[in-house]
């Protein structure tokens, strides 16, 4: 039997999540969870979900809950509460309104699920994974965030239409924050198991066309449409049935960083990890000097800013 809670599914991307999460295969109960004050939307989407169960001929039970007591039993939290960017604004700028909502969130999956894993989505995502880590209390292998991996689909498919070929042959990372200083890790990219620095066309690839193109693709999105749902939304489920199926596959996303990349870490980041029922573990790498100087100066940012949010936390607390 397998539960997966999703708090924040009242929302844009929460609700879509809800939607790809309930079609996994051995997934069991998909929980709609909300704030008090939210009962008739989360019934009513919880609905809408049984009526595209049964559309869909699975017996996937979609329940919902305003209370935090019924965390109880989940394997996989999935936490997309919180506010999201308006045109003009960066992810970081959401980070203290964001880490508020979050804190409590968190010990209250601390107190009532602590055996569960939890994938933060709220932005910036890699500030929250932290937030969410030291206010559940919970072991870091149990506590990470979407991270790059969205980053990295986006690169992959921006690579596989330049080079002709289905998505599959190609296999690409970046790593770093879930923003502005993300890296892309040429050095690890193949196409059809070739380094893709040993393909002739390599030389006339318009990299930075190519990242800026992945860094912009969420501002472009929510200027235009409103918000990003689809592409995370589909990305959240991917790594949740990563973890319900065991499978062990090596995705990149926001994880607790020791030393696994040239002794750098000390904070929650995009890196390659190793995901399955136990969790996530950061996969030991090495890279090439200039992606280690911006990888370097992307955890720099993340641990200072993740620093500063968790003294501002202390300072709102302390003063009651
Ligand atoms: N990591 C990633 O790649 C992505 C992250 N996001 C982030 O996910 C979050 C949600 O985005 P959307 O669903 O588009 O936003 P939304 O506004 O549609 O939904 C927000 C949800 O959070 C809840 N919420 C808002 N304030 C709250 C509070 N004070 N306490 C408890 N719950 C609260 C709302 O009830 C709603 O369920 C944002 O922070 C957004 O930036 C969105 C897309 C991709
Ligand atoms: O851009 C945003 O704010 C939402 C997000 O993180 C993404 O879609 O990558």
């Amino acid at each position: 039997m397998s539960k997966v809670t999703i708090i924040g599914a009242t929302g844009r991307l929460g609700s879509f999540a809800s939607h790809a999460i309930s079609g996994i295969p051995h997934v069991d109960e998909v929980m709609l969870a909300g704030r008090p004050g939210r009962e008739n939307s989360l019934m009513a989407l919880s609905h809408d979900l049984t009526d595209s169960c049964a559309a869909r001929g699975t017996g996937t039970k979609i329940t919902w809950s305003t209370s935090p007591a019924d965390y109880a039993g989940s394997d996989v939290i999935v936490v997309t509460s919180g506010v999201p960017r308006k045109e003009g604004q960066d992810r970081t700028d959401l980070a203290l309104e964001n880490a508020r909502i979050i804190a409590p969130i968190a010990e209250q999956i601390g107190k009532y699920a602590p055996d569960a894993i939890i994938l933060m989505i709220t932005n910036p995502v890699d500030v929250m994974t932290a937030v969410a880590l030291r206010y559940s209390g919970m072991e870091p292998r149990q506590v990470f965030g979407l991270g790059t991996h969205l980053d990295s689909m986006r690169l992959k498919v921006l690579i596989a239409r330049y080079f002709q070929v289905h998505v599959s042959e190609v296999h690409t990372r970046i790593i770093g924050e879930h923003g502005e200083s993300m890296v892309p890790l040429w050095s690890a990219t193949t196409i059809g198991g070739i380094r893709i620095s040993n393909l002739p066309a390599f030389s006339d690839l318009p990299m930075d066309e190519m990242v800026d193109r992945v860094k912009n693709s969420g501002s472009f999105i929510i200027k235009n449409s409103g918000a990003t749902v689809y592409g995370p939304g589909d990305a959240i489920a991917t790594l949740v049935q990563t973890i319900i199926g065991n499978e062990n596959r090596i995705l990149t996303v926001s994880s607790y960083v020791r030393s696994e990349v040239h002794d750098i870490g000390d904070t929650c980041i995009g890196v390659p990890a190793r995901i399955n029922r136990e969790g996530v573990v950061p996969v030991s790498i090495r890279i090439e000097d200039a992606e280690l100087a911006a990888f370097g100066a992307s955890v720099e940012k993340i641990r200072a800013l993740t620093r500063n949010i968790f003294e501002k936390m202390d300072e709102l607390r302390s003063s009651g």
